[in-house]
């Protein structure tokens, strides 16, 4: 299985003083030699971690291929073309949000995502379309003419945390999840349940299959186990992880949990 580290939430740390310090690009070559297989950032529109002098000096420089997440808006795809990444993970972003709630509206979206598709194809990056691990999403996927698909995990690790963690006694509780334990098992299983078969319709289809949100030390072996799954990208538990351990002993640990 190949791990990709999603080096963004470095980037947060140092935009919570606004200052230089630390810089995502120190963690590329620890990534390396600790046994990562692809760097994965996030060039978001509203700059709120990764800024773009940072995706240029990662892309320049990593020794690991550089897997660079983005929305579908035009100027960003040009910055994109123009920084040329080993693969572009299209994702959906609204400005207000945490994090990326759900995968990509391929339907709603899909004119503007042949527009950046052959974009991308015509620069020589390889795209990923992060989805929601559903039949229709797996089906326009393989029309959209692309090499990956990234199943988007944040439900499965939301219902994961609801039962088995200590989430629903803290202000983070998530209200839509605070269910019997019976519930969250079943919804657990259901969750496991769909990206197993859309792992298997995307195999079929012969796109290549990755997944990532919200993954995890606990949770993680749940979706590693799924077959057709190539790949993950794992960022906030890995770099949470390293403030108490060091990058290095967080990532060979995931690494070796996901072998
Ligand atoms: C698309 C995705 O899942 C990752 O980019 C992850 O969400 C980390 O980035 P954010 O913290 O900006 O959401
Ligand atoms: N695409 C998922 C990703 O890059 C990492 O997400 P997270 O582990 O930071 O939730």
């Amino acid at each position: 299985m190949l791990l990709g580290v999603n080096i963004d939430h470095i980037a947060v740390l140092r935009e919570a003083r606004k200052i230089n310090d630390p810089n995502p690009l120190d963690a590329v070559s620890i990534c390396k030699l600790s046994g990562a297989d692809q760097i994965t950032i996030h060039l978001r529109e509203d700059r709120r971690h990764i800024h773009d002098n940072d995706a240029k000096v990662i892309i320049e420089q990593s020794a690991l291929p550089v897997n660079l997440e983005c929305a579908i808006d035009e100027d960003i795809i040009d910055i994109v073309c123009k920084l040329k990444p080993a693969r572009a993970t299209l994702v959906p972003e609204k400005r207000e949000e945490v994090t990326t709630e759900g995968g990509l509206d391929l339907k709603g979206s899909y004119k503007k995502l042949q527009k950046a598709i052959k974009k991308l194809h015509a620069n020589e990056i390889e795209v990923s379309l992060f989805i929601d691990p559903n039949k229709e999403a797996i089906e326009l996927s393989k029309k959209l003419n692309v090499e990956w698909i990234e199943l988007h995990t944040g439900s499965f690790a939301n219902i994961y945390a609801m039962l088995n963690t200590n989430l629903r006694n803290t202000h983070h509780s998530i209200k839509e999840l605070e269910l019997s334990k019976k519930e969250l098992n079943i919804k657990l299983q259901n969750s496991i349940g769909e990206l197993k078969k859309a792992s298997k319709l995307a195999i079929k289809n012969d796109l290549k299959v990755a997944a990532g949100h919200g993954l995890n030390y606990q949770n993680v072996i749940l979706v590693s186990n799924i077959q057709g799954i190539e790949e993950l990208n794992i960022g906030q538990s890995i770099i949470a992880r390293s403030v108490f351990t060091g990058l290095k002993d967080a990532i060979i640990e995931m690494k070796n949990l996901i072998k």
